[in-house]
């Protein structure tokens, strides 16, 4: 390391800065214009500039503790007009006068920092790479020359050693952004166009969640006006997730990206609760067909025709007519515009006669006689107005109704299905979160659901049952998805199965599969230990290769029933005689009482779920294992697996998810004997 050169990177980074504050200064300054009056169109556009102002200055904030840039490429003299060297950060900075300073990452001129290699060196010369500061000050470099003879692995060797201080460099609060090092496999997908939507299949810790936000990043950077208008949302497994993700995007200068649960992304608040065997069944596809036969089943078959009278003289619609009319239009299109078109088309016959007797009644009329008591009168016995709380509400408490429209269910899940204590009106049902999910599903059925995301991106996908995935994907209908997940985490009993599957239910039949299989987290050792489970969770599935070993990275110790507080309590302390994140995670009912024997014991600590901030601040967090899922932490201590086995159906899942959760050590405290394949 030359110092020299050290002082004169530095310099360049203040440069840098300055010329960003600058850019910020000049946003800040200048006016919005404002265009006279009072209409809509008016409002709207000055309201449209107001935000896209806001927006501009909020991205162009100078984090403090973001490096501007975290690398350099030295190009071939000629290869780029003017510049020799490039800068590469997370946003783009220019010095007023038109030199960039900093290149953007997601630029094209920013791709061989991540794909270039000593056989295919793509005009590059030499790459740099900068070590920084928690307080993002530079404290030094490392140079890959990509020309010359490659002697001992330098160049990888050296990237290699990079990446792994990265990976293990002490976490601290919510997730960072792995922009400085996201490797080629990684890249691919993340650059991946628009369209088609890509699925990414891949072990714990392979970077799913990083590559899912590295790619919103970049898709809004080159596809900014597309996405503009639809929009972007993350739909991660829950608050926890969510909140631990949050910093990623912004650091990358995107702060206008919704990150939501799915019950959040449904509008209708849930209020009641499943058994586990009718949350699983109204997961399932089959209920589409269900819930379409039950609506349908509200039209009926006409017995009368229509008269219409108008003055002195009347006109006839005979019932064979409006037969024939409900029986064209049942199912052709949405319920709520088949009960109009229903209505339009008795009208039409209606002229039909006017004009047969020589009068000449306009489209004025038509609408007239379409609104007119008798034909209300038809429309409200043959097709009724309904709605989705409606049919759901009969579905499930009336056992004929069930049947006729679910023939393909067997008795088993009928029951199931039925409340066992119906309530009295579908006004005063409270429904469960897998019934809004259906409500939602019937409120398409019966009035399509208009616009469009730009793109949806859905973290910890496996879990999703295949009516949330409907629902998710009439939310994109002509957007595209990002759909990250590890069938081997799939813990709720209605997961929808294969990858195909997940994106026949979204509606995105075209999508491609991709894998990750290389684990940036967890150690090697930790890997293999936890990949023991596989054979028995998910056979299909291979097991991914750890890029690192980490020494004494996995410890078992065997307590008894009665110190098995004690031993977690010492595991806990001794982990945090180290630097970075601490997690005790333990089955959800065991978890409070050991958090309670940490604050005992006098350590700091704070329960995940209650409260979600504290992960920033707080190093020692205890987790329930039913909201391990997507975190991570240096240090984890899992407290008696056998319990958390135990908890649920899927419990080996659950118990694979916990087991990869540590960047760099694992210790399992047990009293009860381990699962069969981990003894
Ligand atoms: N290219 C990379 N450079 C540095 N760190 C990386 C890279 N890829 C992944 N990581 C780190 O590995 C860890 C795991 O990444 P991430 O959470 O995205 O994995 P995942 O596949 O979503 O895991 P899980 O299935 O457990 O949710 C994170 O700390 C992430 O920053």
């Amino acid at each position: 390391m030359v110092e020299p050169e050290v002082a004169t990177e530095r310099a360049y980074l203040s440069t840098a800065r300055t010329a960003l504050r600058g850019m910020y200064a000049e946003v800040v300054d200048r006016e919005v214009q404002i265009i006279g009056g009072e209409d809509n169109d008016e409002r709207f556009t000055n309201e449209a500039n107001q935000r896209a102002k806001e927006m501009r200055t909020h991205a162009l904030l100078d984090l403090p503790d973001v490096p501007l840039f975290f690398g350099r490429l030295d190009y071939e003299h000629g290869t780029i007009e003017d510049l020799d060297q490039i800068y590469i950060g997370r946003r783009h900075v220019h010095d007023g006068t038109g030199v960039p300073l900093v290149i953007d990452w997601r630029a094209p001129v920013s791709v061989p920092f991540y794909r270039a290699t000593h056989s295919d060196r793509q005009h590059v010369l030499m790459r740099r790479r900068y070590g920084f500061s928690d307080h993002a000050e530079l404290t030094g470099f490392e140079d890959e020359p990509l020309t010359g003879v490659v002697d001992g692995g330098v160049g990888s060797g050296q990237a290699d050693a990079f990446l792994r201080s990265e990976i293990e460099r002490p976490r601290t609060g919510p997730m960072r952004d792995i922009v400085a090092t996201i490797q080629p496999e990684q890249d691919d997908l993340v650059r991946a166009p628009l369209h088609p939507s890509v699925c990414v299949q891949g072990a714990p810790g392979t970077g799913k969640t990083a590559v899912g936000l590295h790619r919103v990043a970049y898709l809004l950077y080159t596809e900014r006006e597309r996405l503009g208008r639809g929009g972007v949302v993350i739909v991660g497994p829950n608050r926890s997730f969510l909140s631990y993700i949050r910093k990623v995007l912004p650091a990358l200068g995107e702060v206008d990206v919704r990150q939501i649960t799915i019950d959040e992304l449904l509008t209708r608040p849930a209020a009641g609760a499943d058994a586990t065997d009718a949350e699983r069944l109204k997961g399932d596809a089959r209920m589409a067909d269900v819930l379409r036969r039950a609506l349908w089943s509200y039209v009926g078959t006409p017995t009368e025709g229509v008269l219409y009278s108008k003055g002195s003289r009347r006109y006839r619609v005979h019932d064979y007519e409006v037969v024939d009319i409900v029986s064209d239009l049942r199912e052709s299109t949405r319920y709520a515009p088949g009960r109009n078109a229903l209505a339009q088309r008795i009208a039409h016959v209606v002229l039909v006669r006017m004009e047969e007797r020589a009068e000449s009644p306009d489209d004025r009329v038509q609408n007239a006689v379409a609104r007119s008591k008798p034909v209300k009168d038809v429309l409200d016995s043959v097709w009724p107005r309904v709605a989705p709380e409606q049919v759901l509400h009969r579905l499930f408490s009336d056992a004929d109704f069930l049947a006729a429209a679910a023939p393909d269910l067997t008795d088993d899940d009928r029951t199931a299905l039925l409340w066992p204590k119906p309530p009295r009106s579908w006004k005063s049902a409270k429904w469960s979160f897998a019934d809004t999910v259906l409500l939602d599903e019937l409120e398409d059925l019966i009035e399509r659901r208009t616009g469009s995301l730009g793109h949806l991106v859905l973290d910890e996908a496996q879990d999703l049952s295949a009516m949330q995935l409907r629902a998710l994907g009439r939310r994109c209908r002509t957007g595209s998805a990002t759909v990250l997940g590890d069938l081997a985490q799939a813990t709720t009993p209605w997961a929808a199965g294969s990858w195909d599957r997940v994106l026949g239910h979204l509606d995105k039949g075209d999508g491609v599969v991709a894998e990750l299989d290389r684990g940036f987290r967890v150690p090697e050792q930790i890997i293999r230990f936890a990949a023991k489970l596989l054979p028995e969770i998910a056979p299909t599935l291979g097991v991914p290769t750890g890029v690192r070993t980490v020494a004494d990275a996995l410890s078992i110790v065997s307590a008894g029933e009665s110190t098995l507080a004690d031993e977690v309590v010492a595991a806990c302390r001794a982990a945090l005689a180290g630097e970075g994140s601490v997690a005790l995670i333990a089955a959800d009912d065991q978890v409070g009482r050991l958090r309670d024997a940490l604050a005992a014991a006098g350590l700091e600590v704070a329960l995940i779920g209650e409260t979600e901030d504290e992960i920033d601040t707080v190093r020692l967090v205890c987790v329930p294992a039913t909201l391990a899922k997507g975190l991570e932490f240096d240090a984890v201590v899992v407290a008696e697996p056998a319990h958390i086995v135990a908890a649920e159906p899927r419990g080996l899942h659950r118990l694979y998810v916990v087991l990869t959760r540590a960047v760099s050590r694992l210790q399992i405290i047990h009293a009860e004997p381990l699962p069969g394949a981990l003894a």
